[in-house]
């Protein structure tokens, strides 16, 4: 085993640190995804994103329970989230599904809890098997609880102590100002999908001057669903050209010069990775500054185009992506 990895922290806006690179784990399952949460941790990840939707808490948890076991690390060093699934939007809904959330992990708390999305769907009971509610002709069945609600009862886990954090993800800029305007917590991040070829440049400003962290998911740009028929789709950002030239001039990847952007755009990345080779890349971002020529020849990738766009739920009230940003 290498030894760990150093990785920088950002401050959050209620004085937490987050590690400013963590481990996406989305599409991550069972042994592959507690042997890719152990390698991290051994590389040197400190921060972990999970969902209640991926279903791997449990495999996510073991993994973690596992490493401080072995005096890899304490449970402080570690940054753990996870997120609010949609159908449990509904304020009576928020803290049994959050106490499951952190009954599948095993841990005695988390860094960060947030809302997955701002739009809900139906309520149809707790099993885990049903987190997509449909109706008989296949109709994805939406509920209308107001996400400002949704937010209130998030606000009250804080007061257990089993929650460091609170956060939102896929919010759009009015959005979150609704939030901000009803709210006594703060989010402390906005995750989105931020990559080169949709760089959230707009967004990441508004973010930033009210103080909220933005999460980069999808940093790379989800490569491993190009094979698809994507007509509408961005090009895959890690085979540009442009990028795999600016790699060969640092003697870095594609990946690496990618995450690297993101960093320097003061966001933190969360690649998903259960390739040993590819977590260790994913962590050495630190080592290297890329020019402001070559961060903006990386700006010009942009497209606004998004591989996590959510076309299902366009008629939901609270659809985020209607907006400029
Ligand atoms: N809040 C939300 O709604 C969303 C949150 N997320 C979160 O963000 C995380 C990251 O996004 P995700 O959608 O997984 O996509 P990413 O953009 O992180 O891409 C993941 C893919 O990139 C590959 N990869 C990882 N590192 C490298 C590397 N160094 N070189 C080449 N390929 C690499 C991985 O393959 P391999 O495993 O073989 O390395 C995997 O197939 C998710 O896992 C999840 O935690 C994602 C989408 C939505
Ligand atoms: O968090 C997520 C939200 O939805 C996506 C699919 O639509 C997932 O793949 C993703 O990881």
């Amino acid at each position: 085993m290498s030894a760990a990895r150093f990785v920088p922290t950002v401050k959050l806006n209620n004085g937490h640190e987050m590690p400013a690179i963590g481990l996406g784990t989305s599409m991550s399952k069972g042994d592959e995804c507690v042997e890719a949460v152990k390698a991290a941790i051994d590389e040197g990840f400190r921060h972990i994103d999970t969902a209640y939707f991926y279903r791997n808490e449990e495999a996510v948890g073991r993994a973690i329970r596992a490493k401080i076991d072995e005096g890899i690390v304490t449970r402080e060093e570690l940054f753990v989230t996870t997120k609010l699934w949609n159908s449990f939007h509904h304020p009576d809904h928020v803290q049994q599904a959050f106490e499951k959330s952190l009954e599948y992990l095993g841990l005695d708390y988390v860094d960060l809890f947030l809302m997955h999305m701002p739009f809900g769907y139906k309520f149809i009971g707790w099993d885990p098997e049903k987190r997509m509610p449909y109706d008989d002709n296949g109709k994805l069945l939406f509920s209308d609880d107001d996400y400002v609600d949704t937010w209130k009862a998030m606000e009250k886990l804080l007061d257990s102590g089993k929650v460091r954090s609170i956060g939102v993800s896929n919010f759009n800029s009015e959005q979150l100002e609704r939030i901000l305007e009803n709210c006594s917590v703060k989010p402390v991040t906005n995750q989105v999908e931020c990559n080169a070829r949709i760089n959230q440049k707009r967004l990441i400003e508004f973010c930033k001057a009210r103080d909220i962290m933005v999460t980069a998911h999808s940093p790379l740009g989800r490569p491993h669903l190009f094979e698809k028929d994507h007509v509408d789709k961005p090009k895959p950002v890690l085979d540009d050209p442009k990028v795999i030239e600016i790699g060969k001039k640092y003697g870095k990847t594609s990946a690496q010069v990618v995450l690297r952007y993101l960093v320097q755009n003061g966001v933190v990345p969360i690649p998903k990775s259960t390739s040993r080779q590819h977590l260790t890349q994913n962590l050495e971002l630190f080592d290297f500054e890329l020019s402001s020529d070559d961060l903006a020849i990386l700006d010009e990738l942009n497209t606004n185009q998004r591989m996590v766009g959510f076309n299902r739920v366009k008629g939901h009230k609270y659809y985020p992506f209607n907006t400029v940003f």
